[in-house]
């Protein structure tokens, strides 16, 4: 499989500071990679790096086979590099539909159109609601974003991140803020975008549990530099891995058996 993502010794600094230390990053198309490290590993600020809202201080970023590093966050999106926001994307007046379809037509030429033809407001129906069907929200066409449950504005997020036409899908805590009852569906909804296999996504996840589950590939950050990468069974038992960051608290909950 070819590598949709690549970095090259990309780095920042802010003043003084080197957050990220010549990481060199080969994200294999199809695959769910997660990125773990200490608070203030730079985790977030790689994301930031990847999605364009801060540009490196040195080193590329390779988007099938495109250097982007200079692109901004729209161009990138185009491109089809796309990340969760924390549901600041969501317009709360508009139904689940709505939102959907507004992010499938800000993606497509009929957004050019000023009366699009039926055609297209058809084809549009239909895939807003096989988006809606991969995200679990089936049976919510029609209700407002904003008396959503918190899970499910997530879903929503997803799911009108997937009609920007998003190929890497960069998602940061996707199941942050939300109750214990609502994780299930969120993970389920994530194994269901990996298993249709036209996606590729990168989470930074906090719950190990979650993170073992999910992931084909883990990254582990460690004050700013790559520490280790490769299959979650094998990192999460290197020595340095332990040493670095799971060792003490961490250890009993990542217990492999
Ligand atoms: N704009 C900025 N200016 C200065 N320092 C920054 C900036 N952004 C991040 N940092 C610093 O970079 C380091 C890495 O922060 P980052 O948020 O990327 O870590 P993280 O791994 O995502 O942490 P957490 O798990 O707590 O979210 C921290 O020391 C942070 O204070």
């Amino acid at each position: 499989m070819e590598n949709i993502l690549e970095t090259k010794d990309l780095s920042v600094s802010f003043g003084e500071h080197d957050v990220i230390k010549d990481v060199n990053l080969e994200i294999e198309r199809g695959k769910l990679i997660s990125i773990i490290g200490p608070n203030g590993a730079g985790k977030t600020t790689l994301f930031n790096l990847l999605s364009g809202q801060i540009t490196s201080t040195k080193g590329e970023i390779y988007f099938k086979n495109e250097n982007v590093t200079k692109l901004s966050v729209p161009l990138r999106a185009r491109r089809g590099i796309g990340r969760s926001f924390q549901l600041t994307n969501i317009f709360p007046e508009l139904t689940v539909l709505e939102n959907i379809r507004l992010a499938i037509q800000s993606s497509s030429k009929d957004y050019y159109s000023i009366f699009p033809r039926l055609s297209a407001l058809s084809r549009q129906q239909d895939e807003a609601k096989a988006y809606m069907k991969k995200c679990m929200l089936n049976g919510k066409e029609h209700v407002l974003a904003q008396d959503l449950a918190h899970g499910e504005k997530r879903k929503l997020e997803l799911a009108m991140l997937l009609a920007l036409k998003t190929e890497l899908l960069l998602l940061d805590e996707p199941t942050a803020g939300i109750s214990i009852e609502e994780i299930p569906a969120i993970l389920e909804v994530i194994e269901n975008i990996k298993k249709d296999g036209m996606y590729t996504i990168v989470l930074i996840e906090h719950k190990m549990e979650m993170v073992m589950h999910l992931s084909d590939i883990l990254v582990v950050l460690f004050n700013g530099e790559l520490l280790a990468s490769g299959n979650p069974q094998e990192i999460i038992k290197d020595q340095r891995v332990q040493t670095a960051y799971l060792g003490g608290l961490h250890r009993e909950s990542i217990k492999t058996g």
